[in-house]
């Protein structure tokens, strides 16, 4: 099989971690005879500061015309001050998402065994957790109308959260055939008891819901869902929220598997889908060799299942990661007493060692 791949390793700590996930997928491909050709492309502030735009034309014609693409991450401190068409996160990845198509963006929540005692945690809370959020990626507030204007006192900014039916059916229908899959437990996390846009995402869950009779369907107020995730996450089989719900519980619930640096994520809807990390480019860390890899292996591991339709090759990476995580092998924000201290780099040969060995 070969598989065309658009890498954009972007901004801060994605140019150590793409390279990882790439070793990752050519050790799958060796053990299996795929070839997986990767096309390297600017996005973020690496664009902008090489070509004077974050999501260069040729970058998105690149995307289109690949079988998926694999991001590392965009921003940093260096372009936060630009104006908003030209800063990494509105002028590049959001753009990038809504011109795929990529309504949906799916991060599994895994308590890895080896990391229970990594985690922050309680043990016996954390123990077994395994959520699949289901976040809506095109809509909300990131996309609504937005407006600033001076005013005699000050000067007055304005974001606008806008839901149509259409993309609630659309999210929520592809949480229900996740569902199904799984434990067949759907819960939908909104505002109701406050924003329109949440009562009308209600409204059409619990209408689309006569249809999946099957999956038992709950409703949650995001203050506590947030809660309730730290709480006893393993009440939560899959979640399924708007947009800026989605990007926060998630963040929050990445600590349940230890590290931020642990979260990947697949954005589908499209033609072609995007993997990357959840989290971003890590500045605090950046140019270190600190970071931990791990997140975008598993997004590589996405891409696989997702896109290629390869489950025993993505379930490979998914059990190289267990085998090296049991041996020992830490990166920085995953330490624990007894561990081994390796860096990015290390902690990428190590699983893609794993993956080429394991029968
Ligand atoms: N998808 C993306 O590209 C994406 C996602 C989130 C944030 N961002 C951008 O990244 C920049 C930095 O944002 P931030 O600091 O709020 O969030 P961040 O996710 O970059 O970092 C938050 C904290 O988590 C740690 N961390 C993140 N990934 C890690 C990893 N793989 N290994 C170890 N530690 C890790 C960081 O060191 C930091 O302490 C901003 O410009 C933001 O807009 C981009
Ligand atoms: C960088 C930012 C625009 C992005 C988001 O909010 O979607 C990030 O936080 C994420 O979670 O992918
Ligand atoms: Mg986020």
């Amino acid at each position: 099989m070969i598989c065309k791949i658009a890498s954009l390793p972007g901004d801060g700590i994605g140019a150590e971690i793409v390279p990882e996930a790439i070793k990752a997928l050519q050790a799958v491909g060796r053990k299996y005879g795929h070839e997986f050709v990767f096309t390297e492309a600017l996005i973020g502030g690496a664009a902008l500061d090489a070509v004077g735009v974050p999501l260069p034309e040729e970058t998105l014609r690149l995307c289109r015309e690949s079988d998926a693409v694999l991001l590392g991450a965009i921003g940093g401190p260096k372009w936060d001050n630009l104006p908003v068409h030209l800063r990494p996160e509105a002028g590049s990845l959001l753009p990038l998402r809504k011109e795929l198509g990529l309504y949906a963006n799916l991060r599994p929540v895994v308590l890895y065994d080896a990391l229970i005692d990594a985690s922050t945690l309680k043990k016996e809370v954390i123990q077994g957790t395994d959520i699949l959020v289901i976040r809506e990626l095109t809509g909300g507030l990131y996309f609504g109308e937005k407006k600033r204007e001076q005013t005699p006192t000050g000067q007055i900014a304005v974001d606008t959260l806008v839901y149509t039916t259409e993309e609630i059916t659309r999210i929520a229908r592809l949480a229900f055939e996740t569902a199904r899959k799984r434990k067949k437990k759907l819960c939908s996390v909104d505002k109701a008891n406050v924003l329109e846009s949440s009562r009308l995402w209600r409204e059409t869950v619990t209408e689309l819901a006569r249809e999946y009779p099957d999956v038992e369907l709950t409703h949650m107020y995001v203050d506590n869902c947030a809660m309730q995730l730290v709480r006893w996450p393993k009440q939560f089989d899959v979640i399924v929220t708007e947009n800026t719900f989605g990007d926060i519980l998630t963040d929050q619930a990445s600590m349940i598997s230890g590290s931020l640096g642990m979260l990947a994520s697949a954005s589908i809807g499209g033609k072609v889908a995007l993997y990357e990390p959840s989290h971003g480019s890590a500045p605090d860390i950046a140019g270190q060799k600190k970071a931990n890899p791990i997140a975008t292996i598993l997004s590589a591991a996405l891409m696989l299942r997702y896109s290629f339709n390869l489950e025993k090759e993505a379930q490979d990476i998914e059990k190289a990661i267990v085998r090296v995580l049991d041996k020992g092998y830490r990166t920085a924000d995953i330490m624990q007493e007894g561990g081994i201290l390796v860096n990015t780099e290390e902690m990428g040969d190590r699983i893609a060692e794993e993956i080429l060995e394991a029968k």
